[in-house]
């Protein structure tokens, strides 16, 4: 079966057959009766809008309940331009496409503030109240009595730019239209912004970690899918002629939303499978239409129950988020170029006096430690003596009660975590937090989010600038793979690896940071003696790379032969600062933590 999928996915990530196929419709259209012309050109906006909920939903793994909203944007702004107005249709659809991109931006600061259920009824509420809005407001948009005459391919009366286009012409624009935004999501996915909008879908503390702000990345998915489903609304506009408010109210965010799970979320093709399927079965079997939602809610429940992929997850592999041209380049250049740049001007981290309290309970107590480049700083102590409390701290998850954090001369206590990162300090989770879907290779390109130069726009056109920078970072990649002793499982998806590896995996993520210093908070938990090994030489390396490192652990006899310094904590204070053998001998660190078998062994 998976040889299969691998075949039909290469079919349709071939972009000769995409040609051909839009070439076909193009040339074969005039043979189709104006009845199947239209319910086509359904089709094709349907696939748009659902193109929308992919990308938000999909991708960056924001549910909404009130796309119709934006759908509605779409289409009375281009409506009332047009029609009311006397606008250019070619003028009114981008000036819909940009407002309805602009209410999903400023959607996106509610929505930041709340989650799962919550965010699904704020979105519900968007929806309702964009349908209240269309309703009353009688004298723009015609309330219930709806907006008719909106020029239009049905009605025969659509000119764009002065040419007069009928059914077939409108359609033939749409294929073009369809077939752009297609290519356009696919080179997003690949990009380092859909890599973003699946890593703050998955963990917004792990994107922020590696310097990824996930209420910026929201803002952006907001702005683009509000931005696709105007799009597809201002061209139903042009299709059908007629605007009412029923048009836009929640049985069509509801039927969007069962387009794009049951074609499967995160499958731009399986999108376009769903939306065919869903257009034309209603139309062809009248039946169907009058029981449309209870359809909907059992081929809902049928798809979730034995696909829960959805259509595309049938057919085709799971997306891949790296530009398959991007590798190949990659591959080409790795042996001149991937040497992996020594960290930037050493800088030492400094925390002085921190404190953490949670309610009642000083988690960390008046702790000052200092992190210098090339240096490896063990920080030890019993469970629950605050040490991962004070990375937390450090890195920007917590806002200390008291005492500051300063780093290269700056001060950055509070700083929101993405900007910690961005500062250069960058750290591992106890449990490794990575992005289960993707590879190994594409979870270790996701480190590099901060070091691309190109922007969000030759991304999603695939510029050459863009390719070639993504092939930089993908040959340090690779030269990184090799260091954690990887490349063998690079291609492999990292949920289907074991424990030791997706901790490798995690510690090579966070040095395609290429950060200043690095927090590990237990590595070593849970690794093999060969594992250990490897990743001991891997922190060797950091250090001769220049960067400061605290390594939180529990094996002395690893830790005996990497570090430099050791702080010991317990109950949050810290007992002992001084080297590891020091430390051994050290009655109050016996007491605590070692106990007296462990000192002398
Ligand atoms: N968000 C929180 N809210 C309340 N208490 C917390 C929170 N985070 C940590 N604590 C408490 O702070 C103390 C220190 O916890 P922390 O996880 O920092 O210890 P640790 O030294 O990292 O332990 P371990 O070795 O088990 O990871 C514990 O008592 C813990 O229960």
């Amino acid at each position: 079966m998976n040889a299969v999928r691998a075949w039909l996915s290469a079919l349709v990530a071939d972009w000769r057959l995409g040609l051909l196929l839009v070439a076909a419709l193009l040339l074969g259209a005039p043979w189709l009766s104006p009845g199947t012309v239209q319910i086509a050109s359904f089709v094709l906006i349907a696939a748009i809008f659902a193109q929308s909920i992919n990308l938000l939903t999909g991708l960056a793994g924001q549910i909404s309940l009130g796309h119709a909203g934006f759908f509605g944007i779409g289409a009375y702004c281009t409506g009332i331009l047009v029609k009311t107005h006397g606008l250019d249709v070619a003028l009114g659809v981008p000036v819909a496409v940009l407002l309805a991109g602009l209410t999903g931006w400023l959607l996106s600061f509610p929505a930041n503030r709340v989650r799962d259920v919550y965010l699904a009824m704020m979105t519900l509420g968007f929806g309702m109240v964009f349908f209240e809005i269309v309703r009353e407001w009688n004298d723009v948009t015609g309330g219930t009595m709806g907006l008719p005459g909106v020029p239009s391919a049905a009605l025969r009366t659509l000119t764009i730019l002065g040419v007069k286009v009928d059914g077939l012409g409108y359609f033939r624009l749409l294929l073009l239209i369809t077939a752009g935004i297609v290519l356009l999501m696919r080179n997003l996915t690949q990009s380092r912004i859909g890599r973003a909008f699946y890593a703050i879908h998955v963990s917004e503390v792990a994107a922020g970690s590696i310097g990824i702000p996930a209420g910026r990345t929201k803002q952006l998915a907001y702005a683009l899918s509000g931005a696709v489903a105007g799009l597809a609304g201002a061209l139903y506009a042009h299709l059908v002629g007629y605007l009412g408010p029923e048009s836009f109210a929640l049985p069509r965010s509801i039927e969007v939303l069962v387009i794009a799970i049951v074609g499967g979320l995160g499958s731009i093709a399986g999108q376009v499978l769903s939306a065919t399927l869903f257009t034309f079965l209603p139309e062809r079997l009248q039946v169907f239409a009058e029981w449309q939602f209870i359809a909907y809610g059992l081929v809902l429940t049928f798809s979730l129950l034995v696909l829960p992929r959805g259509i595309g997850g049938l057919f085709f592999l799971p997306p891949r988020f790296i530009r398959p041209r991007a590798l190949a380049r990659a591959a080409a250049r790795r042996a001149e170029t991937a040497t992996l740049r020594p960290a930037g001007q050493g800088a030492a981290l400094e925390a002085e006096g921190i404190t953490m309290r949670f309610g009642g309970l000083v988690a960390v107590d008046d702790v000052s430690l200092r992190l210098e480049p090339g240096r490896i700083t063990a920080l030890v102590g019993p469970n629950g003596s605050g040490k991962s409390t004070f990375v937390n701290v450090v890195t920007g998850i917590y806002r200390p009660s008291a005492g500051r954090v300063r780093f290269a001369e700056r001060d950055i206590t509070g700083l929101p975590d993405h900007q910690v990162a961005a500062a250069g300090v960058v750290r591992t989770f106890q449990d490794p937090r990575l992005v289960p879907h993707f590879t190994v290779r594409e979870n270790l390109l996701l480190g590099a989010h901060r070091q691309f130069r190109h922007t969000g726009l030759a991304a999603a056109l695939a510029l050459p600038g863009a390719t070639r920078d993504e092939a930089a970072q993908l040959a340090l990649v690779e030269a990184v793979l090799a260091l954690a002793d990887l490349t063998d499982v690079a291609d492999r998806p990292i949920d289907t690896l074991p424990y030791g590896t997706r901790r490798m995996a995690e510690v090579g993520r966070a040095l395609l940071a290429q950060p200043r210093i690095i927090l590990l908070d237990e590595p070593a938990a849970g690794l093999s003696e060969a594992e250990m090994e490897r990743l001991s030489q891997l922190i060797r390396d950091m250090k001769a790379m220049g960067i400061g490192i605290l390594l939180i652990d529990h094996h002395m006899d690893f830790l005996a032969e990497l570090v430099d310094d050791v702080v010991v904590l317990d109950s949050g204070r810290m007992i002992y600062r001084g080297d590891i053998a020091g430390m051994r001998g050290d009655a109050q660190v016996i007491a605590a933590y070692l106990g007296d078998e462990a000192a002398h062994a």
